[in-house]
Formats: C-alpha cells, structure tokens, sequence
C-alpha cells in the first residue's frame, strides 16, 4: 500500500478546519469563555444540531483579516506537507459578517492565506462560497449574489450547508440560479443527515456537477443509477459521517458501494478536527478500512481534480502532478 499518494481535497469548511489549540487561543485574545463549546481541550458536541451550534461559535472566534489568512494559510500548508496539490475551502460570507468583519474582509483575508500558501508550497487553492441553510433562505440567496459579483478569481463556486433539515432544497433554489447564471460552479451538502430524497431535491432542483456527502442516495438504487448516469461527483467524508453517526461505524458506510456501483466520489475531511481527522487519515482509512488498491485511491483523486472547479489550464497542470 502506498502512503504518498497526491492528494486532493474539495470539500473542507474553513472554520471547521481551526485546530482546538487555535480556537483556544482565538478564544482567550478575544475574551470568549470556551466552556460553552470545548471540554479537556476538545471540541464538546453530542449529535449533528449541537456540532452546527459550535461550528458557528468556534467561527466567531476569527475576527480579522489576519484571522483568516493565518488560518487558511495553517490549514494549506499542513495539506500540503502531506502532498495535497488541490483544495477547495468551503467559506461562508455570514461568518464575516456576523462578527463585523464584513464579507469582503473576510474573503481577502482567505485569499491572502491561499497566496501565500502557494507561494510557499505550490499547492492551488480555490474558494467555495457556502449559504448556511439554518441562517435562511434570503442569507443563502444574498451568499449567492455577493459569490456572483464578488470578481475575486479565487471564488469559483456556490454551496449550500448547514441544518438539512430546515426546508426543502426548493426554498433555496433561487440562491443556485444566481450561481449558475454567474458561472459559478455548484455543489450542495445533501443526502448527509437526509434520505436520499434530499439527494433526488438536488439534482431536481440544482441540477449540481457535485454534492457534498450525498452518501445516503444509497437508500434508492434508481436514484444510485441516476448518480451514475449525471456523472455527478460525491464529495465524500467517512469520518465526518461516522463522528456525527449517519452511520455506526466504517463497516457500514456506503462509500466501497457507491464506488462499484460506478458514482463518481472523491475523499474529504469536512471539519477535520472536530471529527478527530485529517485529509491524510481518510486517504489512510480509504487503503486500509474500505480496501481501495492505489490504483482505485488514484483514480478518486483523478475524481476530484475532473470535478473541481478550476479553469482548464489549472486542471491539466494539476492532472500532470498526479
Ligand atoms: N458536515 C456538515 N454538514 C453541514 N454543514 C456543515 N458545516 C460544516 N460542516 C458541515
Ligand atoms: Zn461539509
């Protein structure tokens, strides 16, 4: 089994990836008592609504521009040090507003993170603007207009996370019009904590190259066919998945089934160490748990940089690396 493989990441929540450590220190500079979500230095969470609550307190810890290019910077150089040529941040403008920092302080501050990353290391990075489904539908829809018109090159797609079960997909479909008119690539976070029905809304609705998890269109072979057919790509994420129990263990995660069925998937981290993870333990996991050769492992990563959202120079340049 091979250990060095490149790899490719396109579905990680900035926020989501702050080590504890960081939060910790974000925390005391600021003022913030930590109790509230972080127990013997650990991220405190029991099931998927509490982790959307810390998710948003562990965010409003990072306040700055700086924040942020320091934060992003971290993240991609660790990516990079375990041979990961590509990444896509999941980043949410709300977050930058609603600590007053303003959506385009925000995005500058991820920007110059991801500069300075490449230039220090090469590794490519784009951003994934995200409306937060539990903050509204007008927040997801003004996400999508201020992803529209933001003119940052670095800005390449839209998505949609948060609480899956506020609303139906159809609530939110405008936001996915403004994206697609502006030329925006799409993904959705779907088929997660839903059924597959919020896999099937998706496509209806959306119509996105990717989804995010997805993992639970498992549930109905038609729509597993349907998967198929669209060549859409699922951005899978076992350990996310199994740290918030959309399945018991690795044993029962669909990803080894969703593979031979022929659906497209990559491999991701989501929130790494909220889930006690990493980009280079779910590669691990994928050789050892599900028991993809090197070759299959390749071929998922080959996956992602054919679905990712770059221009086609970038995308030759990184399909050379591999
Ligand atoms: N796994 C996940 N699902 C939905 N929203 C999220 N935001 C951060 N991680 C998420
Ligand atoms: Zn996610």
């Amino acid at each position: 089994m091979k250990t060095d493989f490149k790899k490719v990441e396109l579905h990680c929540h900035i926020e989501g990836a702050a080590p504890p450590a960081l939060a910790l220190a974000q925390a005391a500079r600021y003022g913030v008592d930590p109790a509230s979500f972080m127990a013997d230095g650990r991220y405190a969470w029991r099931d998927f609504a509490e982790f959307i609550a810390v998710y948003d307190k562990v965010a409003a810890l990072f306040r700055t521009e700086e924040d942020y290019a320091l934060l992003t910077e971290s993240y991609l150089l660790e990516l990079a040090s375990v041979g990961t040529i590509y990444s896509e941040l999941i980043v949410s403008p709300d977050h930058g507003d609603r600590i007053g920092l303003g959506a385009d302080g925000y995005i500058a501050g991820i920007s110059d993170g991801i500069r300075s990353a490449k230039e220090k290391t090469g590794i490519e990075a784009r951003i994934i603007v995200t409306g937060e489904r539990h903050f509204g539908a007008d927040s997801v829809i003004a996400a999508a207009e201020y992803a529209a018109r933001s003119g940052n090159p670095l800005v390449t797609g839209f998505n949609m996370a948060g609480e899956e079960r506020m609303g139906r997909v159809a609530d939110y479909a405008r936001a996915f019009d403004i994206a697609r008119e502006a030329g925006l690539g799409l993904t959705i976070h779907a088929g997660e904590v839903c059924g597959a029905f919020s896999v099937a809304d998706a496509l209806d609705l959306v119509r996105p190259s990717r989804i995010g998890h997805g993992v639970r269109a498992i549930e109905d072979a038609d729509l597993v066919r349907r998967l198929v057919d669209l060549g859409t790509v699922l951005e899978v994420c076992p350990g996310s998945n199994i740290a918030l129990s959309v399945y018991p263990d690795f044993e029962s995660h669909p990803l080894r089934q969703l593979f031979d069925a022929g659906v497209r998937v990559c491999i991701n981290s989501d929130d790494p160490p909220f889930f006690d993870t990493s980009l280079e333990r779910e590669y691990h996991l994928a050789s050892t748990v599900f028991g993809f050769s090197d070759a299959e492992v390749d071929a998922m990563t080959r996956t992602a940089l054919e679905a990712a959202f770059v221009d086609e120079e970038t995308r030759a340049g990184l399909l050379a690396q591999l």
